[in-house]
């Protein structure tokens, strides 16, 4: 909090000549004191206006309103919320990073296009620096990127730097943003980041003008500009040409277009695709605009990825590659138009790790269907690990089964967000591009395959359903059947009680084995209704070979969840009524 980071400033002013480490320990030691005191009066009024910071948790990461104007959506996510938020990820830092005494600890900071980037990254630069750290700042970047820079070595960048904050509301509307945070250990958890929210409540209780204008002095001697987004281009430029055999130009005669959707992935086309050889026209939205203005930069979005098919059939292009606002989620287009997200994203990434890791375990969300389990366990020949959905529940599901000796070198979501083991688990969307370009690469070199052919026929044999829906049952917090709990327990009531109607119904089978709400499958097809990972929502999803049977599915599951009150059936109603 700024009043003991005044603390800190002032045991380091005054002792010019103590090394970084001692005034580091200060500077922790101050937090800790401070911790204590604040708790002792956090009944002192605060200068700010009051602010649940709990409400901000999603997950492993950190959401809210940024822009005011979107009516029933008050900001929650002002400057000095998200000073506090860096204030206490410092504090959080100190607690488990000793400065090796030559410098004060270091944070990297990255945005991507939204609106809000540049005011969330001033308040986020003065938490740091008023907690005596040093401040990288990237400018427009990557979420994968900002991980990376916890592991580059070199000091040209300040790297390694010891955290990282990404500011972004990945593929959220425009008035959203949130925080992302790193250490070389990976991307913080759910824990880490209850933690740092209860930590910059308090700080955030006890900050006074005088503190704030100090953080704002110490922000000019503190912050430093770097390009890191050439550091990590030039790796993924790296990998490419190593995989083809050092050739420097592997995909000289391809054409290939990219769809940022005005996000921050526009680096690809001109600092992975064009060094490489690539023909880019026709690619499109490159340009940051935190308005997006095309579409919801998300490949999981049906109008965005109608709109790269459009541009690569347009352009006659061999390959088309789309990611969302961070660069964590990406999908791609062949040729001909097909798409490869959602399960045959899934299907492309096994075939292509399991040529390299036969008989490896492919750990994916719980959304994921039959035909995909069928593909890689019969026809790949490895094990496909259907886990929870999330890419952080996925990645580290994948690193405990390597820990308990199962190997596994992929974890990947239907969301598009995929990781691998050779990339330090890092959560890539770029990687996961570079991987099928690769393929691209290398098949021509071998003579095996020209254009997106030979990842189509790699996908060759998925069976896919005829019928694939998701309808999202919306549960209402405020309505009297939740009797004042949680719509989480309101949600696992519904889930259990359909448990318990599905036992009755002799067409009808729970799946042996499920870690996520209750899959069933039955008319030649499935369902799974589960609890959305952040939303008092119940996400249904149905496959079925026809839509008579996906709705017979659909009306086992209305006849189980329709004497809740609280649920808005709504979507499930029109579809089985065929609207
Ligand atoms: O549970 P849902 O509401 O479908 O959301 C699930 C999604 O939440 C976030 O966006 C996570 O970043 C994704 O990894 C996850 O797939």
């Amino acid at each position: 909090m700024c009043w003991h980071i005044s603390n800190a400033t002032i045991h380091l002013t005054d002792t010019p000549n103590q090394p970084w480490e001692t005034s580091m320990c200060l500077l922790q030691w101050s937090v800790l004191d401070s911790h204590y005191t604040a708790v002792q009066f956090v009944s002192a009024a605060s200068a700010f206006e009051k602010v649940d910071f709990q409400k901000l948790q999603n997950g492993s990461d950190i959401r809210g309103v940024a822009v005011a104007g979107v009516e029933g959506e008050p900001v929650s996510l002002t400057e000095r919320v998200a000073e506090a938020i860096a204030a206490a990820f410092a504090a959080w830092l100190c607690d488990r990073k000793k400065s090796d005494g030559s410098r004060p600890l270091r944070v990297s900071i990255g945005h991507d296009s939204r609106i809000s980037a540049q005011t969330l990254q001033d308040a986020v630069s003065r938490g740091l620096a008023g907690a005596g750290f040093d401040v990288i700042q990237y400018g427009l970047a990557s979420t994968p990127a900002m991980f990376n820079s916890t592991l580059t070595e070199d000091e040209d960048v300040f790297c390694p730097v010891d955290g990282s904050i990404m500011i972004t509301a990945s593929h959220l509307p425009y008035n959203r943003n949130g925080l992302k945070f790193f250490t070389n250990a990976g991307g913080l958890g759910k824990a880490d980041i209850k933690d740092i929210l209860e930590r910059a409540a308090i700080i955030y209780d006890n900050f006074s003008n005088d503190a704030l204008k100090e953080s704002e002095l110490a922000v000019s001697a503190a912050v430093r500009k770097a390009d890191y987004m050439n550091i990590y281009t030039a790796n993924l430029v790296e990998a490419v040409r190593r995989a083809a055999g050092n050739i420097e130009k592997p995909l000289e005669g391809f054409h290939i277009v990219v769809d940022a959707g005005n996000g921050a992935g526009g680096f690809f086309m001109g600092k992975v695709l064009e060094p490489l050889g690539a023909v880019t026209s026709g690619s499109q939205f490159l340009e940051p605009d935190g308005l997006f203005p095309n579409h919801i930069p998300n490949p999981e979005d049906k109008a965005a990825m109608r709109a790269l098919t459009q541009a690569v059939l347009e352009n006659k292009a061999d390959l088309g590659i789309i990611f969302d606002t961070d660069v964590d989620r990406s999908a791609a287009v062949d040729s001909s138009g097909r798409e490869f997200n959602r399960n045959r994203l899934i299907a492309l990434m096994s075939a292509i790790v399991l040529e390299e890791h036969p008989g490896t375990t492919i750990v994916t969300d719980s959304v994921t269907s039959d035909g995909l389990t069928a593909f890689i366990e019969n026809k790949l020949g490895g094990k496909h690990h259907r886990f929870k959905r999330g890419y952080k529940n996925v990645i580290d599901e994948a690193i405990r089964l390597n820990f308990v000796g199962e190997e596994s070198h992929l974890a990947i979501e239907t969301s598009g967000h995929g990781a691998l083991k050779e990339n330090h688990w890092l959560d890539d969307g770029a990687y996961l591009m570079v991987k099928v370009l690769n393929k691209l690469a290398s098949a021509r070199v071998s003579g095996s395959g020209c254009g997106s052919k030979v990842l189509t026929d790699m996908v060759d044999g998925l069976e896919e359903a005829e019928v694939a829906v998701e309808l999202r049952l919306k549960i209402d917090q405020n309505h009297a059947d939740l009797k004042g709990g949680s719509f989480r327990d309101y949600g696992e009531a519904v889930l259990k009680h359909l448990e318990n109607m599905i036992t009755s119904d002799s067409k009808l089978n729970r799946a042996p084995v499920n870690y996520e709400g209750v899959r069933v499958s039955g008319h030649g097809g499935w369902f799974l209704l589960r609890l959305s990972l952040h939303d008092p929502v119940l996400p249904l999803n149905i496959e079925a070979p026809s839509l008579e049977e996906a709705v017979k599915l659909g009306l086992a599951v209305l006849a189980a969840v329709k004497e809740f009150a609280a649920l808005d059936t709504s979507a499930l109603d029109k579809f089985v009524q065929g609207l």
